[in-house]
């Protein structure tokens, strides 16, 4: 397992130093460093802070750009946002690890932050204190609490993303200052090897530059659109969740491959490549799945055996289920 995960997740952490020009492209700032406050607003030393931490990516680097500077940030630390950093392992970042500064109770997950080159806190303050663009990456029910922490540090050159599944636009934008600029974004797994699929929605302060710039910072770690705020919670049970179903399809696709003789490791690696492969041609060729289904059956042959097998087991039914339960339950979760 990519050690990244345990930290934080891509959008969080995973953000690096971006810029966005007026015309909404991101660039990626090397020039001239951002004289950067170093001191904590938690006094009277960060590092021995009591407070819960955040997950956040500082970052400092400038870019002037038409007489306009940005200064663009993460915040949060959750698995996820390791899709995002600009690792080694994750050349395509287009923020430097060291224009990132995460923030988490313990070190847990920020030690493999810092093996990869990223700045490290325990303070939520300061990553509010040096960064622009702040990435939320709590788990949902920590989120208020940290929100609350942070609000008296958060001003109108702030850019906040939150991860964080069920916690609607209305709420972040009742936990923070009036017109604070506010998106809200789901990933998924995928975005640490840069085949993700994600969706935002922007809250009431932000505007087509918010929108814009998160667009283009995440595009490399795959595919990333703004929609309407009621798509999230049915992204999350498609996509968010749903990478968790192709596991366990991939892992029973295996199983009956080691029924059949075939060795563990070799059924694990040729299921992951069926799905990679099949997902591939699904995109390239924008047809339905169901007609390229039907391209692999020959008739009386093989694939519709099995496939009568799987229709018998209510596979189709029970996906759908899935996706009803896991959005059903990010809708109840903002009410939790
Ligand atoms: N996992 C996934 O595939 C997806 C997750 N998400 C969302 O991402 C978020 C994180 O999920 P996940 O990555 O699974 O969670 P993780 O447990 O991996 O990460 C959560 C991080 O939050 C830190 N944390 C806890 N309390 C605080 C606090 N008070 N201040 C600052 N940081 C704190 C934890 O610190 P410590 O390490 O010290 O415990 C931990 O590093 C959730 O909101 C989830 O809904 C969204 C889409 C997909
Ligand atoms: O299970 C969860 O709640 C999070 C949100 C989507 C994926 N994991």
């Amino acid at each position: 397992m990519d050690p990244g995960f345990g930290v934080t997740s891509l959008v969080t952490a995973p953000w690096h130093n971006w810029v966005l020009t007026p015309r909404g492209v991101p660039v990626l700032t090397r020039g001239v460093p951002t004289a950067v406050p170093m001191g904590c607003l938690c006094q009277p030393d960060h590092r021995i802070c009591p407070r819960p931490p955040l997950l956040h990516v500082p970052q400092a680097d400038r870019a002037g750009v038409g007489g306009q500077e940005q200064i663009l940030a993460d915040i949060g630390v959750p698995r996820l946002c390791w899709a995002t950093h600009p690792t080694p392992r994750v050349p395509q970042g287009k923020v430097p690890a060291s224009s990132i500064l995460a923030s988490a109770p313990s070190d847990r997950n920020l030690d493999a932050w810092r093996e990869s080159g990223c700045r490290t806190t325990h303070c939520n303050l300061e990553v509010l204190q040096e960064s622009t663009l702040v990435f939320l990456a709590t788990k949902p029910h920590v989120l208020p609490g940290v929100l609350q922490e942070i609000r008296p540090a958060v001003g109108p050159h702030h850019i906040v993303v939150s991860l964080a599944a069920g916690v609607t636009l209305q709420t972040l934008q009742r936990l923070l200052p009036a017109g604070t600029k506010i998106l809200r974004l789901m990933p998924n797994l995928p975005c640490v090897v840069q085949a993700g699929a994600m969706v935002f929605a922007r809250g009431s302060g932000a505007g087509d530059g918010e929108s814009a710039l998160l667009k283009n910072l995440l595009s490399s770690c795959g595919l990333c659109e703004e929609v309407p705020e009621s798509y999230i919670n049915i992204h999350t049970g498609l996509s968010g969740s749903g990478v968790a179903y192709v596991y366990l399809f991939a892992e029973a696709l295996a199983e009956g491959a080691v029924k059949m003789g075939m060795p563990s490791g070799l059924a694990s690696r040729i299921a992951a490549q069926t799905l990679l492969g099949a997902a591939k041609v699904m995109l390239e060729t924008g047809e339905h799945p169901a007609k390229l289904r039907g391209d692999v059956c020959t008739p009386g042959g093989t694939t519709i055996h099995a496939l009568h097998q799987l229709e018998k087991g209510a596979l189709r039914a029970t996906v759908m289920n899935a996706v009803e339960a896991a959005t059903n339950r990010a809708c109840d979760m903002a009410k939790d």
